[in-house]
């Protein structure tokens, strides 16, 4: 690979890009490179020069008549005139056009003086004018002081064909000839055959010739992703589909497919695409003269936007249904996995938190309480001699008894509190911020509940059921983890089952385990 270097007069610039070593060997040889005449060489030596003046542009263009009246009659043009006043002389129509303007057309003028009847070259000619006005278009919305360089850039971005079809006939001819190809086709095609593409190509001739550095970077970065952090890249990126959109069979479908990626970038809504087709439009004649081109039958421009208008609302219309549909998935994904985190820590039997879940709560209530020094009280609850229960109804009445014992408790307690089926006919309540006496409280109105209301029906006979509770607070121990205060209530309930059942301990309570006349 072979680095390009240009040297810019004011500033050192390096090139940005590489070509094979073998296509460098193939175009230094090539006798069918492109050539500028001399009158286009002078123009450019006077382009290189720190400040280049209006007066030393024309003098070197007035060595060409021919280049000179065009120059004049495109200075003249409706586009380029905006005043009635005509322009007679040289250096009042460079000045008119502008020095990058100027440059661009002596160039673009120079390189098709030999070659203008080629159909080929006339379809990458027409593309790079319709380029070169969108360019300066977009230019001037994003970017205002780019306009003239970028249009000129625009216009010379695809000379690397002309060096392509000057080196390998037979390849370009196959290649270029097939017009379907899209230019990004065209250029993996190229970046296939000749290990790079024609914008590569293209920054290496400009350079040759001697063109200012930024000009020939410019050819070199017109192809590529687009740049949304680059306004003047973006400029040139955009350009050539621009051009391509409108020079296709569907010239509607192809622009509406440049705005759908022009639209990530944010200075995107200062372009109007009505403006943007009607000042090509307006400038295409000047252009198409000036090079003697015939300016090819572009669709009208209504028909055109409305057409656009209607897919770009049906695009609309369809990436609403498709967001709409994605957002009902989102929706029914976070329906189902709170389904599935609800199920996790659900007891399915009575509907109550399981002992995961129980015992997850207990640890972080217990942090909690730790570090805001505040109180908790956890109670234990064992039904009374469950397994005569499900000896003499069967195991399904034990079943519905734990299902109406879990509302019942779920009945009892307040927000804030949690109630779960910590296994089998046990179960756990946590008292966030309650001490034993209000923890107490609350037990004996579960034993009270469970004497009044029947857990199950045998026929008309009512099965009641009691409970053994043991209560535990975090005030009346040093715990020193949550397992520690649960242990505590269910030695409090054990104390009870031991004692003849039906009651209530609490933990550290005369009597109870942990206190100091403890029995346990
Ligand atoms: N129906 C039903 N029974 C269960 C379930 N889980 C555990 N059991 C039963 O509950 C009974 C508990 O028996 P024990 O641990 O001896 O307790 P108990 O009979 O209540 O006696 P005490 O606790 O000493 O009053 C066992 O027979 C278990 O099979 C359940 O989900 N449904």
């Amino acid at each position: 690979m072979q680095a390009i270097q240009e040297r810019d007069n004011s500033k050192e610039l390096v090139l940005k890009t590489e070509l094979p070593s073998f296509l460098v060997a193939d175009l230094l040889k090539c006798p069918d490179l492109p050539t500028l005449p001399a009158v286009a060489v002078n123009v450019l030596k006077m382009a290189r020069t720190e400040h280049p003046s209006v007066s030393d542009y024309a003098n070197a263009i007035e060595r060409d008549p021919a280049l000179t009246m065009r120059i004049i009659t495109l200075a003249n043009s409706a586009f380029f005139s905006r005043s009635h006043i005509k322009v007679h002389a040289c250096h009042e129509a460079t000045a008119r056009l502008g020095l990058d303007t100027t440059l661009a057309v002596v160039m673009s003028f120079s390189l098709l003086q030999n070659r203008g009847i080629d159909v080929h070259y006339q379809r990458v000619w027409m593309r790079s004018i319709i380029a070169s006005l969108a360019a300066r278009h977009l230019a001037i919305h994003l970017c205002p002081d780019m306009a003239g360089p970028l249009f000129t850039a625009a216009l010379l971005q695809d000379i690397g064909i002309m060096a392509l079809r000057g080196i390998y006939p037979k390849e370009s001819n196959d290649l270029y000839a097939e017009a379907v190809l899209s230019h990004r086709q065209l250029s993996v095609s190229e970046q296939r055959l000749f290990g790079c593409d024609h914008s590569q190509v293209g920054a290496w001739l400009a350079a040759k010739w001697g063109v200012p550095a930024p000009l020939a970077q410019r050819i070199c970065d017109s192809h590529g992703d687009y740049d949304i952090t680059a306004p003047d890249r973006l400029c040139i990126q955009l350009s050539g589909p621009i051009a391509d959109g409108l020079l296709s069979s569907h010239p509607a479908k192809s622009l509406v497919a440049v705005v759908r990626e022009f639209e990530t970038y944010q200075g995107a809504h200062v372009i109007s695409l009505r403006h943007l087709l009607e000042n090509i439009q307006e400038q295409i004649p000047a252009l198409t003269d000036m090079l003697q081109m015939t300016a090819p039958p572009l669709q009208d421009n209504e028909s055109l936007l409305a057409e656009a208008q209607q897919l770009l609302f049906q695009q609309n219309l369809q990436l609403k249904a498709r967001l709409d549909t994605h957002q009902a998935e989102i929706a029914s994904l976070r329906q189902r996995q709170d389904e599935l985190e609800e199920r996790s820590r659900t007891d399915m039997l009575t509907g109550l938190a399981n002992r995961s879940w129980l015992e997850d709560q207990m640890h972080k209530r217990f942090i909690l309480c730790q570090q805001q020094s505040r109180t908790m009280s956890a109670v234990f609850i064992d039904l009374d001699h469950f397994k005569k229960l499900n000896d003499q109804y069967g195991h399904q009445m034990g079943d519905r008894v734990l299902q109406k014992f879990g509302k019942t408790l779920q009945a009892l307690i307040r927000d804030g509190d949690l109630a779960g089926r910590w296994g089998g006919e046990e179960f756990l309540v946590i008292l966030p911020d309650e001490d034993a006496q209000a923890a107490q409280v609350f037990a004996k109105r579960i034993a009270e509940r469970l004497e009044k209301t029947p857990m199950a029906y045998d026929g008309q006979h009512p099965i009641h059921v009691s409970v053994s509770i043991g209560i535990a607070c975090l005030d009346d121990g040093g715990f020193g983890d949550a397992g520690e205060l649960i242990d505590a209530a269910d030695k409090s309930m054990y104390f009870i089952k031991r004692t003849g059942r039906g009651g209530i301990a609490v933990y550290g309570e005369r009597g109870a385990p942990g206190a100091t006349t403890s029995i346990d």
